[in-house]
């Protein structure tokens, strides 16, 4: 019997370790014919140029962003040094780089454009419109939370943001004398948080009213955020992040609060709304809750895990988009001061009192105002990855020119981008596009005003920082507020006080991304004191 078993066991571990071969080998087979088709000229995408590798396979965009970490973009750059304004840069992706090309990519709503799969499936908030590949079903989703954010709505809203940024400014200067340095970025944060959860939630999460600047929400935004490029080839995993409510006492204080913030918090709080939204209650101040159990999406729309999504992508692109914008200003006009009493001087002579500051859309029509803020988006790019959309019911076709290397004469560029296929673009491509933005890393706002200095609109096309089109930023409104607020505020009241603590050009430059723009490793931030 014993024989007879270890018989049967030797067999059985022997079948089922050439069953596991068989499959490994079968794996490989079926990667390697896939690779065959993408070089193969049979392929829809075989006349788009590119390197062999990345045209057969996505293992050159796996090592870059996954392995390297987030730099696949600065690979994509040189791409289009060696192969020109298109380029394939995966085996269903072409990638552009000519900025007469954004309204036929990030086209407006009545062109139908998809987010390719592979994209969406690197965001963890996978119900979430942001991460809705299909166009039709995104349009759905996003209906109601963009009226939510519509300039008239914000409009309601700008005497909290008003009190929010004076109480910012009155903290920030309580810490006058203070040898600790601040993190700009983290402090900013804290405001950006708390306007976006007040708006949205109905109350604010508080980050301004506690006596330091931690916990808030920042590090683990930016945490989260690493899993991109890893869920974009592993989808599958996105399942475990469930599990980190599990040790939540676990995790550091801010990670535990965010996961808390996002499991319970939330969900109880869209339950309460539902209750209330059933019960025929009209609370007086309206929440992105409310707005979508009152909106005429279908049933299957308004699920709490849905609406949990919708509220993280809210939260999510609404922090650190602003205060890292705040940051990337803050350094440029602290260390430029002919900017900066250019701009306090345009300020001083349209706000009588800094502590009631003019309305956002008086303070908009400042031209040096406007110029700066649009230079400071252009530096902080927004996303500087790429964001690639998908025709799906019409062929793109490209015509352009390109000199190549060494050469010095343009060659024309023709190409037919297949309906269905992916292409993109990236910001940080096109805000240092020298054509359009000549001397493009240096922080020049006169380049956005015209000879009879005032805004150069011709120049604003090329303004990515918020995308175009029908995936464009909802939040731009929110976005601008905050900005045109907090910034007029700082420069009349906090920056004679503020200094740059051991910040170089380097803690603002791009290096590398995670979607977002990140500086190189090794920088601790801007970093300020207060004097
Ligand atoms: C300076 C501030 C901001 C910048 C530069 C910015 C930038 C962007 C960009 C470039 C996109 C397009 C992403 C893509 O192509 O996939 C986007 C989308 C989005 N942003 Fe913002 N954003 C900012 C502020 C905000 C705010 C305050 C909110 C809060 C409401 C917000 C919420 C969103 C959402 C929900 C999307 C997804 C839109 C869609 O897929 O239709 N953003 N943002």
């Amino acid at each position: 019997m014993a024989l007879q078993n270890t018989v049967l066991g030797t067999v059985t571990s022997f079948l089922t370790s050439r069953n596991a071969l068989f499959l490994v080998c079968g794996w490989i087979a079926y990667k390697l014919l896939l690779a065959l088709w993408n070089l193969s000229p049979f392929h829809p995408l075989s006349h788009i140029p590119g390197p062999k590798l990345a045209t057969a396979t996505y293992l050159p965009e796996f090592w870059y962003d996954v392995v390297k970490f987030g730099r696949y973009t600065k690979e994509i750059q040189k791409m289009h040094e060696v192969y020109g304004p298109i380029v394939r840069i995966n085996p269903n992706e072409v990638h552009c780089n000519d900025a007469q090309f954004i309204d036929e990519i990030y086209a407006g709503v009545g062109r139908k454009r998809d987010k390719p799969l592979h994209q969406v499936s690197g965001s963890a908030m996978e119900n979430s419109f942001f991460a809705t590949s299909d166009h039709d079903h995104h349009r759905i989703r996003r209906a109601p939370v963009a009226k939510f954010f519509s300039r008239t709505q914000i409009a309601r809203l700008e005497p909290q943001i008003q009190l929010l940024v004076q109480r910012f400014c009155n903290k920030l200067l309580a810490c006058a004398g203070k040898d600790e340095p601040i993190n700009a970025q983290t402090a900013y944060s804290c405001f950006t948080a708390d306007v976006i959860s007040y708006y949205s939630f109905g109350e604010s999460f508080g980050f301004l009213a506690q006596d330091s600047w931690e916990p808030n929400f920042r590090e683990p935004m930016y945490s989260l955020l690493q899993t991109v490029f890893l869920f974009r080839f592993f989808p599958f995993l996105k399942h475990t992040a469930m599990a980190s409510s599990w040790f939540v006492r676990y995790l550091p204080r801010d990670m535990a609060l965010l996961i808390r913030t996002l499991d319970t918090d939330i969900p109880n709080q869209i339950r309460k709304t539902k209750i209330s939204t059933d019960a025929g209650i009209v609370r007086d101040r309206p929440t992105i809750f409310g707005e979508l159990l009152n909106s005429d999406l279908p049933p299957e729309e308004k699920t709490v895990v849905r609406l949990v999504d919708e509220a993280a992508s809210v939260l999510g692109g609404g922090t650190d988009t602003v205060s890292w914008t705040l940051s990337v200003m803050t350094y440029y006009l602290l260390t430029r001061p002919d900017i900066m009493s250019k701009l306090t001087e345009e300020l001083r002579a349209a706000v009588k009192d800094p502590l009631s500051l003019p309305s956002w859309t008086t303070l908009e029509q400042l031209p040096y105002f406007g110029a700066v803020m649009q230079e400071g988006l252009r530096l902080s790019y927004g996303i500087s990855a790429r964001s690639a959309r998908a025709a799906t019911e019409e062929d793109l076709v490209y015509r352009g020119e390109w000199t190549p290397k060494g050469s010095s004469d343009a060659v024309k560029v023709e190409h037919v981008i297949p309906r269905g296929y992916g292409i993109g673009m990236s910001n940080v491509m096109v805000h240092h596009d020298e054509t359009l933005f000549p001397d493009p890393y240096s922080f020049v706002p006169e380049r956005w005003l015209d000879d009879s200095m005032q805004r150069n609109r011709e120049l604003e096309r090329y303004l990515l920082s918020f995308s175009k089109g029908s995936r464009m930023c909802p939040g731009m409104n929110l976005a601008l507020c905050e900005l045109y607020l907090c910034l007029a505020a700082l420069i009349l009241r906090v920056f004679p006080h503020m200094r740059l603590f051991e910040t170089t050009e380097e803690d603002v430059k791009y290096d590398h991304d995670m979607f977002v723009p990140l500086v190189k490793s090794e920088s601790k931030g801007v970093r300020v004191v207060i004097v």
